[in-house]
């Protein structure tokens, strides 16, 4: 981690690649301290803190997986058809402790327990009913239909790992094995903050050379959607320096990820590095070669992790999307990270400047003989034009070094925010 004060000033610092950029920005992230104890029903999205243990196995005894007939294998002697007497009536909930009779069937329902004795369920379709006999031809396999105790999750064994967002399967799985609440990361605390003056907000009336907030309706919508943030919205601020370091400290004192929009490029009305600055910040990415996004900066401001995402709508998108998420999802205490990209073929043609990393808004409507999308290109690459990225499917990625994306050229295509 290279602290500020050995950096040059400006934004003279290397310039990173999309990838070292993100692991830079991943490693500044700790795991917030701490943990909750929520009940099942509070935990959903969050994040588990410690491996969870099963208080009962899955399932908790051996029982059917048909509607059918439980039998002993021992009892078909010889060649089939087998006729067995059906001596007992077993449901789903069925809480007698039964042996089935010996030379006997009984009759068992999906859910309900296998009674002592019986090896295998044949389901009703595969026999003949006829009174008080079941009649069969097929020999079952051992263990047919029976599913048994614990073969999902054995009793005490780890139903789920630490690291884990808690989604509906996994909080399935955890009311099965009887787990009534579950230790999570304590949410992250994230404040946004916009920059600049001529910044208004949508409902009241523009002034001269004023536009409309955009950054911040789109970090509050992603950010509040995340069940691990606790979010607060610091506004905007004026572009003064001595106002804009006042705020990010005291963001940065009550919050464990600030995250601002604007002032980090070049001009001298660009505050937010002299204010870090100032603020003895660490800083672990100055510029990024990603395109839209270059002015990226990344660092710590105090315990904070600190985000300057570039003014441009589109570009805050991007690196939000592309290097601040990952590294708030490695603070909410997540270890696994989504892959969610998948292939696609050009179907624009595309003459670019090399070297950065781009994101280009897409969308299709056809796909190749392989069921690959053929993506059709929106806009034309202006980082401040939200129409483009308000229309796209994905984002698909070109590599720093194409300098012709032609038809039919493989990319990556991935989510943008949704
Ligand atoms: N001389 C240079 N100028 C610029 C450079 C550079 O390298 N040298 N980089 C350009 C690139 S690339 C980008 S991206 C922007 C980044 O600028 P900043 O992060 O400093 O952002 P601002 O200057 O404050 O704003 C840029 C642009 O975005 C508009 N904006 C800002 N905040 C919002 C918001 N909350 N909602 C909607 N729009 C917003 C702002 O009005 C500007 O038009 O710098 C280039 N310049
Ligand atoms: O990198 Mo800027 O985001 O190209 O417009």
């Amino acid at each position: 981690m290279s602290s500020l004060a050995a950096c040059s000033t400006g934004k003279s610092g290397p310039t990173l690649s999309v990838d070292a950029a993100r692991l830079r920005a991943i490693a500044a992230a700790c795991p917030v301290a701490g943990q909750e104890m929520l009940a099942l029903d509070q935990a959903a999205g969050r994040v588990i803190s410690a491996p969870v243990t099963a208080d009962h196995a899955l399932p908790p005894f051996d029982n059917s997986a048909m509607d059918g007939y439980a039998l002993r294998l021992s009892d078909l002697t010889g060649d089939g058809p087998w006729h067995l007497p059906v001596s007992a009536r077993i449901a789903a909930g069925d809480a007698r402790a039964l042996t089935l009779a010996a030379g006997a069937a009984a009759r068992i329902f999906t859910g309900a327990p296998v009674p002592v004795g019986a090896d295998a369920v044949v389901m009703q379709e595969r026999v003949t009913r006829a009174g008080d006999m079941v009649s069969l031809t097929d020999r079952p396999r051992s263990g047919q239909n029976i599913r048994r105790r614990g073969e999902d999750v054995a009793k005490g064994a780890q139903a789920l790992a630490a690291g884990l967002a808690l989604t509906p399967p996994r909080l399935a799985l955890l009311a099965g094995c009887g787990v009534a609440s579950v230790a999570v990361h304590p949410r992250v605390r994230v404040a946004i903050l916009s920059t600049g003056n001529e910044l208004s907000e949508p409902g009241l009336t523009l002034g001269p050379g004023q536009i409309y907030n955009s950054n911040r309706v789109l970090l509050r919508a992603t950010l509040s959607r995340l069940p691990w943030v606790d979010l607060t919205d610091l506004g905007i601020l004026p572009d003064d320096p001595a106002s804009i370091r006042v705020a990010i400290r005291h963001a940065a004192q009550t919050h464990d990820v600030v995250i601002s929009s604007g002032g980090v490029s070049a001009g001298e009305e660009d505050h937010i590095l002299d204010a870090l600055r100032l603020e003895s910040a660490e800083l672990d990415v100055l510029k990024v070669a990603i395109r839209p996004g270059k002015p990226l900066t990344v660092g710590r401001l105090g315990k904070a992790l600190y985000f300057g995402l570039p003014g441009n709508p589109y570009a805050a998108a991007i690196t939000f999307s592309q290097i601040a998420k990952p590294a708030l999802r490695r603070a909410a205490g997540l270890m696994e990270e989504p892959d969610t990209w998948v292939p696609a073929v050009a179907g624009f043609t595309y003459s670019r400047t090399t070297g950065r990393r781009e994101y280009v808004p897409v969308t299709w409507s056809r796909r190749d003989s392989f069921g690959r999308p053929i993506l059709m290109r929106l806009g034309q690459g202006a980082s401040a034009s939200m129409s483009p990225m308000a229309q796209a499917t994905g984002i698909a990625v070109i590599p720093p070094e194409l300098e012709v994306v032609g038809p039919n050229q493989p990319l990556q295509v991935e989510p943008l925010l949704d």
